[in-house]
């Protein structure tokens, strides 16, 4: 079966949605509504993941940094998921848009008559114009938050496993960092932007370093598996900046942002 191609998944961090206070970045996660607004005005069915939940709970619950055991971190999450969904609610009704809200553990998409359901679901929103937002379902899933063998590691994962599952035409991963660089420019000043990456391998992975900034998890590594599972089944997958969602509108039709892993069956 090919691939949708008006649709696509953009996922968002934590980094570019909250400010360096820890708190809600408006303005940054409101330039990122409109383009996503715009690009869906334009014709392209949209899918947003983000991330987000732990940070604003935490700053809505005033914990000092991190909560760092898991039940904190899990009532932190069922929190600032709330604010998270009433701010984009708020956000994208300005622009005229509905929402939907879809929370999922790795189970979800293990059983075929699950994922069945998720697909038809995801499908009916989309005929309706809805843009569906898509987090893990952190405050049950405790394993996703921690564990090392985990299915979704985190939500650059989960935004390539919902890319495939909605077989859409591109999946776009917004960083804190401009896209995937020969190495981590954080500690290499030095290091170049890759343009295009059409094979990742070992080789590419020992270019990935990890998270660059308190907020962020993952770092590039868990960007490279998700571009490795995406493009796998042809799916092109964009890194770039979030803090320049305007990229999207040339990404849609196949421009160039940030780093391009091209997709290929
Ligand atoms: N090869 C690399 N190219 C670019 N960034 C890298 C690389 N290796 C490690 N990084 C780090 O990965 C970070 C982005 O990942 P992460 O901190 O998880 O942020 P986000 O949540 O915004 O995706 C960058 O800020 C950078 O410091
Ligand atoms: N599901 C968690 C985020 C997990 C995650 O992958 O975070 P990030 O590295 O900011 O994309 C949350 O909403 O806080």
């Amino acid at each position: 079966m090919g691939l949708y191609n008006n649709r696509i998944v953009v996922k968002v961090g934590t980094s570019t949605l909250t400010n360096d206070a820890g708190k809600s970045d408006l303005r940054a996660t409101d330039r990122l509504v409109c383009t996503l607004a715009d690009i869906q005005n334009m014709g392209y069915e949209v899918i947003l993941v983000s991330s987000g939940a732990i940070a604003v709970g935490r700053n809505k619950l005033n914990m000092q940094g991190r909560p760092d055991s898991m039940r904190m971190k899990q009532a932190a999450a069922a929190v600032g998921q709330c604010s998270l969904m009433y701010l984009y609610d708020k956000f994208f009704g300005d622009y005229d848009k509905t929402v939907a809200q879809i929370l999922l553990n790795a189970e979800d998409i293990e059983e075929e008559e699950k994922k069945e359901n998720l697909t038809n679901t995801f499908n009916a929103l989309l005929e309706m114009g809805v843009i569906p937002i898509v987090n893990e379902n952190d405050s049950v899933s405790y394993k996703e938050i921690e564990s090392e063998d985990r299915l979704f590691g985190d939500n650059d994962m989960l935004s390539s496993v919902v890319a495939v599952l909605c077989r859409a035409k591109r999946l776009v991963i917004l960083s804190d960092i401009d896209g995937f660089f020969d190495s981590d420019p954080r500690l290499h000043p030095n290091a170049k932007l890759i343009e295009q990456i059409d094979r990742i391998d070992e080789s590419v992975y020992s270019l990935a370093g990890g998270a660059g900034s308190r907020r962020g998890t993952g770092g590039m590594r868990t960007k490279l598996q998700a571009a490795q599972l995406a493009t796998s089944q042809g799916i092109d997958t964009i890194v770039t900046n979030g803090k320049r969602p305007e990229a999207l509108y040339d990404i849609v039709k196949g421009g160039k942002a940030g780093t391009l892993f091209t997709g290929r069956i």
